[in-house]
């Protein structure tokens, strides 16, 4: 995929990271995330481990801040002073947040914790901060808004980076896409999902009403290339065609990104495929509206936070697991009549390969060496954690795999359906 990077979008370090959380919405990059690899916090195996991990990195950044404006007010010296054991003051060391001083200037003892400082989110009273990927304009950050209104939507430019965003407190939650009736899976995220250890939390389901953009005055005629997400790109590829727009299609980041990208290069030849939305922030026409080839086209993200929320029955749930069985796919019909069984109802299944261990070799002495590939499944099923029945077709999972991990048990999103119509 090409990776066009708009002019406006700068890479930010840790710091600017911080600081941009309470301005607004500058998009977090990975390089700024990658200031934390997990392998320098050293996530254990355990959610305590990794718990306190977060705590650490927590007060790391508070401690940097202090030290930053400590350094702006030319107080350095006296930092490094009483942290070498000079001038042992209590307010040296800054024990006490720095807001909680007596107009005397006299610290005051600090606070007890109160159960909403407890509750998972909104942090502090403040709007729940949510990242997505994409910038502002892109179907993620609508995603979010339908999940959380009202919440702080954080740009990230790619979804590792949303996770991470997650995992280091910056943001409380991730609005991320899994699925598309057209597209198909969004495979990225499913291998994020494993490899990071936050939790699905709600799922949402987007209709997209896809866009052709392009600069105010720009004809059909003038276009030799569409550039957007490659998942919008499939979404509109039959439609496309028939506009006669048999142009090179260029995959980018996100669609809003590829709007962003047309307006800031004043490219007269390219048009964006994005939404409406998209088409207002950044200054484009729409030459043709709802372009994707099936009008209730729909993408499901997912939420995911730190905390699993706790499951419970009195409305429509579902559960995400990801499974694994040394001995290959013959172990598939087991799992899947653990459900049948019971009267679960899957909703979706996905492979994917399996990254540690990829290929299994098995010898036979007289035909030679069978080499089969190995993979990974991803199953949601219709059912709450906290019924018998779930819990019982897991513990007959259990029995059958070598690896099972709940992603998450979470409400169906059941909202009205209201496709949107073809008005090309
Ligand atoms: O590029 C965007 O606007 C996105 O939000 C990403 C994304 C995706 O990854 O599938 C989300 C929804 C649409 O299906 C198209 C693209």
């Amino acid at each position: 995929m090409q990776t066009l990077s708009p002019p406006t979008s700068n890479a930010l370090n840790l710091n600017h990271v911080i600081r941009t959380r309470r301005l607004g919405p500058t998009r977090l990059s990975v390089k700024c995330a990658y200031a934390f690899e997990p392998a320098s916090y050293g996530v254990g195996s355990s959610r305590a481990d990794w718990q306190s991990s977060c705590a650490i990195l927590a007060s790391k950044v508070v401690s940097q801040e202090q030290a930053s404006s400590a350094d702006k007010n030319g107080g350095t010296a006296d930092h490094v002073a009483s942290v070498n054991g000079h001038k042992a003051a209590v307010s040296d060391f800054q024990l006490v947040p720095i807001g909680n001083l007596e107009a005397n200037n006299k610290p005051l003892p600090p606070k007890p914790l109160t159960i909403s400082d407890l509750s998972p989110a909104p942090m502090h009273g403040s709007k729940l901060r949510v990242a997505y990927q994409g910038v502002p304009g892109a179907y993620s950050e609508a995603a979010a808004g339908k999940a959380y209104p009202n919440c702080e939507a954080i740009p990230c430019d790619q979804f590792e980076v949303a996770f991470q965003a997650v995992e280091l407190w910056i943001a409380d939650r991730a609005v991320l896409p899994v699925e598309n009736s057209l597209g198909g899976s969004i495979h990225r995220n499913y291998d994020l999902l494993l490899r990071h250890r936050l939790h699905i939390v709600g799922e949402v389901q987007l209709p997209v009403h896809h866009c052709l953009l392009a600069l105010p005055g720009v004809r059909k005629e003038f276009l030799t290339r569409v550039i957007s997400h490659p998942q919008a790109l499939s979404q509109c590829e039959h439609t496309l065609t028939k506009l006669g727009l048999n142009v090179a299609r260029e995959a980018v980041d996100d669609t809003a990104g590829a709007a962003e990208f047309v307006a800031a290069n004043n490219l007269r030849d390219t048009a964006a495929i994005a939404s409406a939305r998209a088409a207002e922030l950044y200054g484009l026409n729409v030459m043709a509206d709802g372009i994707q080839d099936d009008p209730s086209n729909v993408t499901r993200f997912v939420m995911l936070a730190r905390e699993p929320i706790i499951p419970r029955t009195d409305r429509p749930f579902k559960t995400s697991i990801v499974f694994a069985h040394d001995k290959g796919t013959s172990v598939l019909f087991k799992v899947l009549s653990a459900f049948a069984f019971r009267n679960i109802s899957l909703t979706k299944i996905e492979s994917r390969p399996h990254r540690n261990r990829p290929i299994r070799l098995v010898d036979d002495a007289n035909v030679g060496t069978a080499k089969h590939f190995e993979y990974l499944f991803y199953v949601d099923f219709e059912a709450s954690m906290a019924e018998v029945r779930a819990q019982n077709a897991l513990a007959e999972v259990q029995e059958f795999t070598s690896f099972l991990r709940v992603l998450g048990s979470y409400p169906m999103d059941m909202t009205p359906w209201t496709p949107s119509s073809p008005r090309h």
